[in-house]
């Protein structure tokens, strides 16, 4: 994209866009979020533990853009966990869907309008680190922004400072800090409440790369991430990451290592989206006890980037 396309994509998701999607779906429904959840490919069941739920298929909110993955069932509950209000996407919007950046992380500063301030992304992963095992709970504690590296950022274009000063942060500014991007204290709690469940043998901590996908890596660029520092890959997460701590949300996220990324020439496996679906399917229980318990011991945020 060039700056003139760049300007137009960002202005078609308007401070003025999102408030009347947050406003159309704060008419639908009472409950209040405070918690924001994404859930990652295969990990919708995390949706289903809500109680009292409101769903909306994303199709009949104005101005979201549809699921077009299988494994995102496309579907924005609110309900309450352990009695927390909480708005979960069931299905998340990836770039190489063809959206613009600025669309597939509309969601978070529609989150943010909606009140919700803590963010909590959940993603299938492939493993690069060589002691990581499938099904391993990686916690994110930094990330390698390649498609940033190449310009596609979701804040590239006009930041508009009308609401940085009149509207009280409610998006952010011009050059936010990401070197504290994901909430040192989340993390702890989550170490914390994965030791109470008896979870420590397949919780690990890490740094996730994002690339644009759809295809998988070739093994030299899964050779090339793990030198640069990246444990696990995927295609997802980061942008919103961005998004949600540009407006001032804490953040929390982890990845379900779905699969080894291939880094030998002499292996005969393959990555395959049907397998990422699958260990998403064996370790849904637990990952789902992991944020409900984490979420039941949220405090207030008042965290403003
Ligand atoms: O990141 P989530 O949405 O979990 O999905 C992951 O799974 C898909 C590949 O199987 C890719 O979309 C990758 O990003
Ligand atoms: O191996 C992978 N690579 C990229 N994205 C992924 N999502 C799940 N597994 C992978």
């Amino acid at each position: 994209m060039d700056g003139r396309e760049q300007d137009e994509a960002q202005s078609k998701y308007s401070f003025e866009d999102c408030q009347a999607t947050a406003d159309w779906l704060l008419s639908q429904t009472a409950v209040r979020p405070l918690v924001g959840i994404v859930c990652g490919s295969g990990l919708g069941g995390l949706a289903d533990a809500l109680k009292d739920q409101v769903a909306f298929n994303y199709r009949d909110i104005p101005n979201f853009p549809q699921s077009t993955v299988h494994g995102h069932a496309g579907r924005l509950v609110f309900g309450t966990l352990k009695g927390r209000p909480c708005v979960c996407m069931q299905g998340r919007f990836h770039l190489y869907e063809g959206y613009p950046i600025q669309k597939i992380t509309m969601p978070m500063r529609i989150f943010k309008l909606l009140g919700v301030e803590t963010v909590i992304l959940t993603n299938a992963a492939g493993g690069l680190n060589q002691d990581y095992k499938v099904g391993d709970i990686m916690i994110i504690k930094d990330h390698l922004n390649m498609p940033g590296f190449a310009g596609n950022n979701p804040l590239a274009g006009p930041n508009d400072e009308r609401h940085v000063y009149v509207c009280l942060f409610r998006f952010g500014v011009r050059f936010p800090c990401m070197s504290d991007a994901y909430d040192r204290e989340l993390q702890q709690l989550a170490f914390d409440v994965g030791s109470e469940l008896g979870f420590s043998d397949f919780l690990r901590e890490g740094v996730y790369c994002v690339l644009g996908g759809p295809s998988f890596e070739t093994i030299a660029e899964c050779r090339m991430l793990h030198k640069l520092g990246a444990d696990a890959v995927g295609m997802s997460t980061v942008h919103e990451v961005i998004v949600a701590r540009h407006c001032g949300m804490r953040v929390f996220a982890l990845s379900l290592i779905t699969n080894k990324a291939v880094m030998d020439y002499d292996s005969e496996e393959k990555a395959n989206h049907e397998e990422v679906l699958q260990t998403g399917k064996q370790r849904a229980e637990q990952l789902e006890r992991l944020v409900s318990t984490i979420v039941t011991r949220l405090e207030h945020n008042n965290n403003f980037a």
